[in-house]
């Protein structure tokens, strides 16, 4: 998909560059994505508000590449060329300045992508300082982070700034989700077969679920996670793009704006399950238990955490997709914390078969298709025929493991960053979409209309939520 104009050199500058962001998933997802692929020549400019050398720089650098896939020389030649520059990020006269570092630092036709490794009061006022400066260098592109905004307002005034300063053909909303194999190759699975496309939707499915359960808690994190909590967290942004994937019309051609129109499209006709967000919704947090062996504390414990602040650890709402493929299908999006499994999957229940032959006896539950996330796998639980007694069905399971992947997401993201192809990332009305189908949910929590449950570390979840 890389045409010859998107070989050019890259100056990548990373605002926030000495954060956590950068070294455990910027800088190890750039080496595996250099590592597998043909990718133009990258030089790592970083900048913080805080005051760094170059030298410090470097090692950071050298730390987050190396242990990956890239071969030393390789990693060498990336620290050598890495560049350092302290600057205020809303600042115009510093951002004018940290551009010209870059330009000396990769040349002057290196495309510079300025990525914001950063928090979103802080980005939004970058936004604004660009939008002030006048000579911006040619063919800037931008990189931001979730979350996009704060609300569909606040997503829609970001959106209205960054048309300001660069055509959205050269901003990239991360999410790496969309970098996930397994996510992507929803649209295959659906499309490049003839068997599973035929029962992709609501003549033949009851429901749909999207799950995200992690065995990890808050790891530290308080400072992000305390107030946002696993529905911002998770299910606004990552998991509706899960849902976006699963359900949306297949575009014609595999190019960005097809795709993200069918994404929008989709996203557009969702909406929560009923209109109704209390009955369509739950939330939880966790309580001291143990995963994996180990102690959990409960989160309202947890260092830094406000207990006041009844942030929950585990989410989950039901939407609907009224499309003419889905309509009347329950969505169900759940995300959360400290669980005892992890378990990153979609998962489609069939309808009870038809047409059953009297005499013949049907098996127990329902057929299921399930595309795992994260290990990759597809399986497909099937009643067949047993061995045993003639016309008596029984549940079998179908598996293809698909193995570890290549790149990670972080590394797949990237790489249409640096290429300049906005296919993996997410385009501004989408962000928009996503913010407007959870305000209602949202404004119910804010409200208490919807009871705080708790579940222990390391369960499967609050008693009674099946
Ligand atoms: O395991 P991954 O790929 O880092 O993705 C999950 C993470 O995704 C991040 O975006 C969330 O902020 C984390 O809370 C979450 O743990």
């Amino acid at each position: 998909m890389t045409s010859p104009a998107d070989r050019d050199d890259v100056a990548l500058i990373i605002l926030g560059a000495t954060g956590d962001l950068t070294s455990r998933l910027l800088l190890p997802g750039l080496a595996g994505a250099l590592a597998a692929h043909d990718l133009p020549r990258v030089t790592l400019v970083g900048s913080s508000h805080s005051e760094h050398s170059t030298d410090e720089w470097r090692s950071i650098v050298r730390e987050g590449l190396a242990g990956a896939a890239l071969d030393e020389d390789e990693v060498e030649d990336l620290v050598a060329r890495a560049a350092w520059h302290t600057a205020d990020a809303t600042d115009a006269d510093d951002l004018r300045a940290l551009f010209e570092t870059a330009r000396e630092a990769a040349g002057p036709d290196a495309a510079p992508v300025l990525y914001f490794a950063l928090g979103p009061g802080i980005t939004r006022e970058a936004v604004g300082a660009l939008a002030g400066l006048e000579d911006l260098p040619d063919g800037l592109r931008l990189a931001l982070e979730k979350p996009f905004g704060e609300d569909e307002e606040s997503a829609r005034e970001l959106n209205a700034v960054l048309a300001d300063v660069v055509e959205e053909d050269r901003v990239f909303r991360v999410d790496h989700f969309l970098g996930e194999s397994m996510v992507t190759a929803l649209l295959g699975l659906r499309t490049a077969n003839r068997l599973l496309g035929r029962v992709w939707g609501g003549r033949d499915v009851e429901r749909v679920d999207v799950v995200v359960d992690e065995t990890i808690a808050l790891e530290g994190r308080a400072e992000f996670y305390d107030g946002t909590g696993a529905l911002k967290d998770m299910v606004q942004s990552h998991l509706l793009q899960v849902l976006a994937m699963a359900a949306l019309e297949p575009p014609e051609r595999l190019r960005p704006q097809e795709l993200h129109d069918a994404v929008v499209e989709v996203l557009r006709a969702t909406r929560v399950w009923q209109d109704d967000p209390v009955a369509a919704s739950r939330r939880a947090r966790y309580t001291a238990g143990e995963v994996d062996g180990e102690r959990i504390p409960a989160y309202a414990e947890e260092e830094g955490v406000d207990p006041g602040l009844r942030t929950e650890t585990l989410a989950e709402v039901t939407l609907a997709v009224d499309t003419e493929r889905w309509r009347g299908v329950p969505f169900r999006l759940r995300s959360g914390k400290a669980l005892g499994r992890k378990r990153w999957e979609v998962a489609l229940t069939l309808r009870a078969p038809e047409d059953v032959p009297e005499g013949l006896s049907p098996a127990e539950g329902r057929d299921r298709i399930v595309v795992g996330l994260d290990p990759r796998e597809v399986r497909i639980e099937l009643a067949v025929d047993g061995a045993d007694t003639p016309f008596d069905a029984e549940r079998r399971t179908l598996a293809a493991d698909l193995g570890e992947e290549q790149v990670d997401a972080y590394g797949e993201v990237l790489r249409g960053i640096l290429t300049g192809q906005t296919l993996l990332s997410v385009r501004g009305d989408a962000a928009e979409e996503c913010w407007r189908i959870l305000a209602p949910v949202l404004a119910a929590w804010e409200a208490e209309e919807v009871p705080l449950d708790e579940y222990p570390a390391g369960s499967a979840g609050p008693a009674g939520w099946g």
